[in-house]
């Protein structure tokens, strides 16, 4: 009687669902990303790796793995072309976490807003990197009436430049977002892309925000650059964070603008999808029975106006000060943080009781949520 052997399925422990989602297709071994090793690599047939394993011939040069899924965006911790020489399938899951990734940077920005009590409408907004993160903040700035200047060279080349801004042009915006991938080769390499003379250009009352990659702004440079406010979730040499550019920082985050509940499955379901197709094996949907419940109405208590009222929505779903303190108060919590980040959902899956500013409900609805009449 032939006996078919079970896969093998090594699955970073931070992807949600591992088990539940990708069980059927063989037996899974969860672990911490960092602590993927060689060994723990040698006898897999599927690797699912997040942002912290380092993929390349040291990990899999005695790997059997002929199938490796990131459920995260960033590619710069794969060797792609070690990939493709060892002919193993590689898939990662572009496009997930952007809305996420949109929704942090422009509640950091509406809390900045508040405390520094300024008007975001009335701010330009300098986003450099227009792909799907990049595009989704400029929709949903320009939600609120902000004025975007879009730097993408690559885009630039590909789809004419009318759209577009020079990087310099760009770097004159009131607020400044970094949203490339981190790159250290060819024409548009990202590494230090804002560096100690790009830097140099800003004036005082400009904001910066990166919540991209550390290493695209020179962090030292940046510490010695003046601003009216810093944002950074992404740092140079994480999970060490640079104890000066945290204290001069408006806000500050372990890497988790990525993170909302819904972009963290999206990143398993869309390497589940993919790795079924390769494998030729059925999806299960079985999994979806536990997902958590639909949150609660929102409903404002007072009616201030939109800015306000607005922030006020944008704290019922999500409290980014708790992320800040979870590091300001110990720096060393970076990646235990990050690992067992506590559940948010995006806007898209809350329900807010319509109010009675107009202005507001049409900026609700422009920002996905859904607007009711009642309560309950
Ligand atoms: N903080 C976090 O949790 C997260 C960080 N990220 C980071 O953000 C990056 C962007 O994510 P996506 O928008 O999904 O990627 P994407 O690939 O859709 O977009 C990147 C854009 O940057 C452009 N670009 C490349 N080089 C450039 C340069 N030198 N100057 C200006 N633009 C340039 C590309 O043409 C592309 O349009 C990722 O590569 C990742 O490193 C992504 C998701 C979560
Ligand atoms: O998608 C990316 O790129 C990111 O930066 C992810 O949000 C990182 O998530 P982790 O792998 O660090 O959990």
């Amino acid at each position: 009687m032939s006996q078919t052997v079970q896969r093998k399925l090594i699955i970073d422990d931070a992807v949600p669902y591992a088990k539940a989602i990708f069980g059927h297709l063989g037996n899974v071994i969860s672990l911490p990303g960092r602590d993927i090793d060689a060994q723990a690599v040698e006898t897999c047939d599927a690797l699912i790796v997040r942002s912290r394993t380092q993929v390349n011939q040291a990990l899999l040069a005695n790997s059997n793995a002929q199938y490796i899924g990131s459920t995260v965006v960033g590619l710069d911790h794969i060797d792609q072309a070690y990939l493709s020489e060892t002919k193993r399938q590689f898939y990662s899951a572009q496009g997930c976490n952007a809305n996420s990734v949109a929704e942090f940077v422009l509640h950091a920005l509406l809390l900045l807003a508040e405390k520094q009590g300024f008007d975001l409408s009335s701010k330009s907004l300098g986003i450099i990197g227009v792909g799907h993160v990049g595009k989704c903040l400029q929709q949903k700035a320009q939600a609120l009436g902000m004025r975007c200047l879009l730097n993408d060279p690559p885009r630039a080349r590909a789809e004419g430049t009318q759209a577009f801004s020079h990087l310099n042009e760009t770097l004159q915006a009131d607020i400044i977002s970094v949203h490339t991938p981190l790159t250290f080769d060819g024409a548009d390499k990202t590494y230090h892309l804002l560096d100690r003379a790009k830097l140099a250009t800003l004036k005082p009352e400009q904001i910066i925000v990166n919540a991209a990659r550390g290493g695209i702004i020179d962090e030292a440079a940046l510490i010695d650059t003046v601003l009216a406010a810093k944002i950074i979730d992404c740092w140079e040499n994480e999970p060490h964070i640079n104890p000066d550019l945290a204290a001069q920082s408006f806000l500050i985050s372990p890497h988790i603008a990525g993170h909302s509940f819904e972009a963290k499955l999206a990143g398993s379901t869309m390497v589940y999808a993919d790795l079924c197709h390769f494998w030729q094996q059925p999806q299960q949907q079985d999994w979806q029975q536990n997902l958590p419940e639909k949150p609660a109405i929102i409903e404002l208590s007072e009616a201030q106006e939109w800015q306000s009222s607005l922030l006020a929505i944008l704290q019922n779903t999500h409290l980014i000060q708790n992320d800040d303190q979870a590091i300001r108060s110990d720096p060393t919590h970076f990646e235990t943080y990050r690992r067992h980040y506590p559940v948010h959902h995006e806007w898209h899956m809350h329900r807010v009781k319509e109010t009675r500013n107009q202005k507001l409900n049409e900026i609700l609805r422009a920002l996905n949520f859904t607007l009711c009449s009642e309560s309950k």
